[in-house]
This record gives structure tokens, sequence and C-alpha cells, in this order.
């Protein structure tokens, strides 16, 4: 069974209250986003391995712990999953990005795949794929068969707000891809939009509605 973590630090409920707000503007929105993003990425690297270093203080010779230099790719769901990358590179700024370009169809819902640009090393690195926003779950669903098609083996999940239908859907598409969430919200509304949710993620993000 895929793990499916709900990220509930004070700070990430804090900021993430704020970016849900009718009242924030794009530029706020943006800075909000960006922090959560380093916060959840901070969460979500945990499990990274460490090796041991010989180290020489002002006092004496020891050992400490290095990152064991495991391969990372993040991997942004356009546009909107733009937004978390730069905060995620705060932390891991040695991580390769991808793009995997898709839209929801506003009708049917159904994600339209229009750009993927992957590291050419996809298949050996650890990827973090980001969406601010899971849905019904179609866009992450087809995200994650476009970048397993390309062979990618290690996948994981991670996003602002889920919907309990997503996540259903998601974990049955896709059991081996872990999810992490800063908060599992109520339901879909008749537009596939999430409730309460905090409106359409690229529109805020880029101003353009
Ligand atoms: O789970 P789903 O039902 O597929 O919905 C979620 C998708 O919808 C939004 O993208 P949108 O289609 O608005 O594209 P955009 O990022 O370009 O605005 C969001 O950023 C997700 O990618
Ligand atoms: O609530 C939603 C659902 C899909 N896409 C968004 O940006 N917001
Ligand atoms: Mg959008």
């Amino acid at each position: 069974m895929p793990k499916i973590q709900v990220l509930d630090h004070p700070l990430i409920q804090h900021k993430l209250t704020y970016i849900r707000d009718i009242n924030t503007g794009t530029k706020e929105f943006r800075e909000l986003v960006d922090e959560v993003a380093t916060l959840m990425a901070y969460e979500i690297t945990r499990d990274l391995p460490l090796t041991e270093k010989e180290i020489e203080t002002p006092i004496g010779k020891g050992t400490s712990d290095v990152l064991a230099g495991k391969k990372l790719g993040i991997i942004p769901i356009l546009r909107a999953g733009l937004g978390m990358v730069e905060g995620i590179l705060n932390l891991i700024p040695a991580a390769k990005v991808g793009h995997v370009g898709l839209y929801r169809d506003p009708e049917t819902f159904e994600p339209v795949e229009y750009y993927v640009k992957l590291p050419k090393d996809v298949s050996e690195r650890d990827l973090i794929l980001v969406d601010p926003m899971l849905a019904t779950g179609g866009s992450a669903i087809e995200a994650v068969n476009s970048l397993k098609k390309r062979g990618a083996k290690s996948i994981r999940f991670m996003c602002l707000i889920a919907a309990p239908e997503g996540v259903k859907a998601m974990t049955d598409a896709h059991p081996d891809v872990d999810i992490y969430i800063a908060a599992l919200d109520e339901k879909l509304d008749e537009n596939g939009y999430i409730v309460p949710g905090l409106g359409d993620a690229g529109d805020r993000l880029f101003g353009t509605k």
C-alpha cells in the first residue's frame, strides 16, 4: 500500500490558510507556495540516505554524516507545479528538474498532455512529482504514466491540497507512488474544484484570471 501522509507541521498549516484565502494576491500567493514547498521538501526528504565522512574540527578528528549522493529529480506538472520548484531546490539544489505539461479539459476533466522533457537518466533518479492540486487525480495519474513510460522507477507525489476522490484514484492507479499532502479537503464540486481548496492554482500563481 502507498504511504499517504498529511504533513501537518504548524508552519505548513498556517501558511496554507493564507494560500487558500481569496484576499491573498498573486505576489503573496507565489511567495507562500514557495515557502510551503520548502517546508514540505524538508519533511519528505527525511529518508535520504547518509554516509559517514572523516572530519577534522578545531578540536580533533572524528566522523560525521553527509548525504550519500542519491540522484534526485523534481518534476513539476505545468503550469501550477512550477510554483513549487524553487522552494524544493532551496533544500536540494543539486536535483535535476524535468517538466510534464498537462492541462485538465474543463468539460471532461480529462488530462491533455502537451509537453514532456525529463533528465536523461530519469530511470536512475528518485523523482518528486509536484502539483499544488490533486482533484479528480486525472492529471497526476497521467503524469505518472508518462514518467513510467520513459523509464521512471521511483516516484513520490507531493501536493498542497488533495480531494479524497483524487487520492483514491491515484492510489488505485499507482499503488507504488507515495503521496504527501499539506491538507486533505472535503470533496470536489460540480466543476471538479476542490472544496474548500484554494481555487485555480495556476491562475492564482500566474495572475491569469
Ligand atoms: O486532479 P485533476 O482533476 O486532474 O486536477 C488537478 C490539475 O488541475 C490543475 O491544472 P490545470 O489543468 O488548471 O492546468 P494549469 O496548471 O496550467 O492551470 C492542477 O494544477 C492540476 O494539474
Ligand atoms: O481545485 C482545483 C482543482 C483543479 N485544479 C485547480 O487548480 N484547483
Ligand atoms: Mg489551472
